[in-house]
């Protein structure tokens, strides 16, 4: 196959041809190709079944159904850079109509997710839809009658990576309940010797090392393959696969210190009983389907409901043996264990020395700086912060005003984090930066930048950081905290609050109150936890109201007659359609999907026994729009976005604990939450009272995970004009 032709195929791995079945030639000259074709649709999907694969070159299939294949979903991944170019597929409740057979047939369009689609090709009838660029996908499906094969062919399909039904192929069984040890750079492979007394399954690696030639581009290399998470798997193995090939001693070192210390790992965890377990690959688990970003809420919420009937449920996540509770009844039990038995995955005091503070604390630390912080996020104190915040959101409007006078789109995910940090800053510190006015990027990068690292050091083999002079070479942690630090400062010399602003009230507590340090940590922190996440739910809300034109009407109606000036918290607890879009948005893509524990003390969940230091997935998200108890509060249709469903006769009906469920729950509930809300509900208010958002027909924006869930991979940018009434 050609690039550039117009339209073509390539097939390999199992062809049927009426009863007749066989492995196709293509697999005698390409082999080393099938194998790379096969190792992804596994990297993207470990637990997919398929017989066969094929990549498609701008080809436009016609409704049809794939009569030939097994009833298993057909896998289609993106291989080039294309919009549009999803499948229509048939669906008596959809509302999108196609001819089939020259017959009028309604279906819906399913859309690439982090470049992938899964589809009932079988069953259902399907075509592709119109797409623009170069349209390149592969195709991973499942044909029947693999039994049929000869035993040859069923071990040569398998040797291809492909993976047929159980019983057909020899392959790789998922873990089991003895983790299996590996030890890379062994040595004397002492770790595998201890694991096998201990009656577990261990094999030793090792290679001779070479002197070092470049130790500069070694760690250069390493570096660099490391400094996206959204690579972290390629990264891993990329990683390896150099070091053992070039070998580079220093690599290597550092790769055969964090496989020894995964080995150690999953020695010395104890033995604890078992749920029903996402299959995985030998020693990474899940890993390999996912990155620890892109594709993580989605992969929680698909295995919630292929693994999850008990509610609950675990993966090995790297050697993280995980609890999922995807059942309220069951989440309910973990978080009721916080603040002190249940504390944050303790991966997070990986990241000590670049945030520390409320949100990173535990234990009488956490106790003291929650009683500090808590009185300026009182309702009287948010209260005294309306006039900064109500300042911000007068600038906002005028930036969109610039953008709609100049006949440009508006960026809401540009914009929003903007409003968001200078709220932050202005009510926090007591000083504008007009990030808004000036529209710089720049702190809200820097966030991005400080974020990564806390990530890359949260699942860093072996920290890193400790080794003197190691860390600048793999993130840009330490120059972006002091530079945070510094900026803080700055801008707290220049606070003109008149002593309302967060910072002057710590600073002029009496008795027990922050040093300068403590002060300059927990600034951080609202900064971090206080930005982005207002900022995604907004974009989510203005393109919600974009999407469904008599909703927006509805909110419009409600903010017609709103005075000029300040707007109370009392004023705005009376919008009761403004409140029921932002529930809505933040139940189904709020910006915390889900948090992860971990208990320092055993405890019985589900009748069964876990040991302390075992890690849970609380996926609030997933909670909110599938778990029977939401079910009877909020209705049977969790699944679409109706904010209706929060408004009763007397307005909003709350529903705890659910209404502030995408808050957290309980003691360490989010401390911005009223700010939060305050500023979000201004925002709508106002913008939707001065400007009208034009329908969205674009494809909805794929997700993302960064330091918050739901963030839109590409831009929301929405046509808007001056609303006229
Ligand atoms: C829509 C916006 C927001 C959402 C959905 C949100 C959500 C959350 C969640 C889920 C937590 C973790 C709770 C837990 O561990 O149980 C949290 C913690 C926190 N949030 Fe927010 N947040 C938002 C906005 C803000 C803002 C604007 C600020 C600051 C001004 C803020 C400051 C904090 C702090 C300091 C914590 C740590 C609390 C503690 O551990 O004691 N958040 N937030």
């Amino acid at each position: 196959m050609r690039d550039g032709s117009p339209d073509a195929a390539f097939t390999a791995g199992m062809y049927r041809h009426g009863g007749v079945v066989g492995l196709r030639a293509s697999r005698h000259d390409l082999r080393a190709s099938i194998q790379a074709l096969t190792a992804y649709v596994r990297q993207c999907d470990a637990s997919h079944v398929f017989t066969s694969v094929a990549v498609f070159f701008n080809t436009a299939s016609p409704p049809h159904r794939d009569t030939q294949n097994e009833n298993t979903p057909n896998l289609v991944l993106k291989l080039s850079s294309f919009s549009g170019g999803g499948l229509w597929i048939e669906d008596s409740c959809g509302s999108v109509e196609r001819l089939v057979s020259g017959k009028p047939t309604l279906g819906k369009i399913l859309n690439f997710q982090d470049g992938k689609l899964y589809v009932q090709a079988r069953e259902k009838w399907h075509a592709t839809e119109p797409w623009e660029g170069s349209r390149v996908v592969l195709v991973a499906y499942n044909l029947g009658c693999a039994a049929q094969l000869s035993a040859d062919n069923r071990t040569d399909l398998c040797s291809l990576g492909f993976q047929p039904p159980r019983s057909v192929g020899d392959v790789a069984s998922p873990p089991g309940d003895k983790p299996t040890i590996l030890e890379v750079f062994s040595g004397t492979s002492r770790t595998a010797a201890a694991a096998r007394r201990r009656g577990l399954e261990a094999h030793a690696f090792d290679h001779t090392l070479q002197p070092v030639k470049d130790v500069g581009t070694a760690i250069k290399s390493f570096r660099d393959a490391w400094l996206s998470m959204d690579q972290i798997r390629a990264s891993m193995m990329q990683s390896v696969l150099q070091m053992v090939n070039e070998r580079r001693a220093l690599a290597a070192a550092l790769a055969g210190a964090g496989a020894s210390l995964l080995a150690i790992k999953l020695l010395l965890q104890s033995r604890p009983e078992r749920f029903r377990q996402v299959p995985g690959v030998w020693l990474l688990g899940v890993l390999p389907e996912t990155c620890y970003g892109k594709a993580l809420t989605e992969k929680i919420a698909e295995w919630s409901d292929k693994y999850g009937e008990e509610g609950v449920f675990e993966y090995n996540l790297a050697g993280w043996r995980t609890v999922c509770c995807c059942s309220w009844e069951h989440a309910k039990v973990v978080l009721g264990l916080r603040p002190f038995k249940m504390e944050r995955f303790s991966a997070f005091a990986n990241v000590t020395s670049l945030a520390t503070g409320s949100f990173f604390s535990e234990g009488e630390r956490w106790k003291r700086e929650r009683r500090i912080l808590s009185p300026a996020f009182n309702a009287k104190n948010v209260e005294s912060l309306i006039p900064a915040v109500q300042c911000v959101a007068e600038q906002l409007l005028q930036e969109i005003e610039k953008d709609v006078s100049a006949g440009k789109e508006v960026d809401l995910t540009e914009l929003m984090p903007l409003y968001t940090a200078d709220v932050i800053c202005k009510t926090g510190l007591g000083h504008e930066l007009n990030l808004l006015q000036a529209r710089s990027p720049d702190l809200i990068d820097d966030m991005k930048v400080l974020a990564d690292a806390v990530q890359t050091r949260m699942f860093a083999p072996f920290p890193y950081w400790k080794v003197p002079g190691l860390a600048p070479w793999i993130d840009d942690g330490d120059k972006m905290k002091k530079k945070f630090d510094q900026r803080a400062e700055e801008t707290m010399k220049l606070a003109n609050s008149g002593g309302k602003s967060i910072t002057e009230k710590l600073r002029a507590m009496e008795g027990d109150k922050f040093t300068n340090r403590e002060l300059l940590d927990n600034i951080l922190v609202l900064l971090i936890a206080g930005t982005d996440t207002t900022s995604t739910a907004l974009g989510w809300v203005f393109y919600h109201l974009s999407k469904d034109q008599a909703l927006q009407k509805q909110v419009a109606e409600e903010v017609r007659s709103l005075p000029e000036g300040e707007l109370s918290t009392e004023q705005m607890e009376s919008l009761h359609m403004v409140r029921a879009v932002w529930l809505e948005t933040l139940r189904t893509t709020g910006p915390a999907a889900f948090l992860c524990f971990e208990n320092n003390e055993e405890f019985t969940l589900a009748g069964k026994r876990q040991p302390p230091g075992t890690q849970f997935t609380v996926p609030m998200q997933y909670l909110m729009m599938n778990d029977p108890e939401v079910k009877t509060k909020l209705g049977n249709d969790l699944r679409s976005y109706r904010p209706t469903r929060w408004l009763g006769p007397e307005g909003i009906i709350k529903h705890p604990p659910f209404d502030t469920l995408p808050f957290g729950h309980g003691p360490r509930i989010c401390l911005g939450m009223r700010l939060a809300e305050y500023e979000g509900l201004l925002a709508i208010a106002r913008v939707v009272q001065k400007f009208d958002f034009m329908p969205y027909e674009k494809p909805e924006p794929e997700k993302t995970l960064t330091f918050t869930a739901n963030n839109p991979v590409e831009h929301i940018t929405i046509r808007v004009r001056p609303r006229t009434w």
